[in-house]
């Protein structure tokens, strides 16, 4: 596997990373995703790492699985990768509502969600989420998982709005809440970040504060890809 089509796995030394590559991740990604993958490396080149790299899409699957989810919600599209990946790892009847307000980028991956004939699953709604959550909510849309990989300045308010879909029991997760490991407050290497990544920062430093707080969910932090929190709703 290309180092340059991996994807975002800044948290791990290389050495790590391709450890893991080679043993759990290579020839276990689905062929489409692989697709994907390379489909976003061609048209987007450096913004391949906004997908979620294929150990993280991984871990989602088998989470997925194990809570026996039916009806999802991502919020965050892009290409599509943790898109397809949640598609496949639902059951045939399964539904995913997924928002995003680039429809270009969401039809990059498209003809690959079709190949891999999941595309029945999916709701996309081309929209900013805002809006399209109001909505969801007024209908009284509830879900089992809920991945929130979009603005992360939002994020704070993505999960006032979030916590009221998903149902008890059920799980958010929020990615790249680790922020390349600069929520540790270290130096990590990465110097020329730009202002708005380090005001970023900052905000993802105080929604992990503020969720840790929150008596309605168990919180695991976990250091895959850059970061993922998963909030399970208990009240
Ligand atoms: C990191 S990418 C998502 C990557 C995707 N989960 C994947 O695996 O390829 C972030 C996405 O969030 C979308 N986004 C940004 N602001 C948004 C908003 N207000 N509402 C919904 N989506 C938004 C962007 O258009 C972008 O496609």
């Amino acid at each position: 596997m290309a180092e340059s089509l991996v994807g975002k796995t800044l948290l791990k030394s290389e050495a790590l990373q391709k450890y893991i590559f080679d043993v759990s991740t290579k020839g276990r990604e689905h062929e489409q995703l692989k697709n994907i993958r390379e489909a976003t490396f061609k048209k987007y080149s450096t913004r391949l790492v906004m997908a979620v790299p294929p150990d993280e899409g991984l871990f989602l699957s088998i989470l997925i699985k194990l809570m026996n989810a039916k009806k999802t919600l991502e919020i965050g599209v892009f290409t599509g990768y943790s898109l397809l990946t949640t598609a496949l790892a639902l059951p045939r009847d399964g539904q995913i509502v997924a928002i995003d307000p680039d429809r270009e980028a969401y039809e990059v991956g498209l003809p690959f969600i079709r190949e891999a004939g999941v595309e029945h699953k999916i709701n996309f709604i081309h929209s900013e989420a805002f809006p399209a959550l109001a909505k969801l909510q007024k209908n009284g849309e509830q879900f089992d998982f809920i991945f929130v990989d979009a603005d992360k300045d939002n994020y704070k308010k993505y999960h006032d709005q979030v916590i009221k879909m998903v149902k008890v029991g059920g799980v958010i997760a929020y990615d790249n809440t680790l922020w390349l490991g600069t929520v540790a407050g270290e130096e990590n290497g990465h110097g020329s970040l730009s202002q708005g990544a380090l005001v970023t920062r900052d905000n993802i430093v105080d929604f992990n504060s503020n969720l840790a707080l929150d008596s309605r969910i168990e919180i695991s932090q976990i250091s895959i890809g850059d970061g993922v929190t998963l909030c399970r709703r208990i009240l």
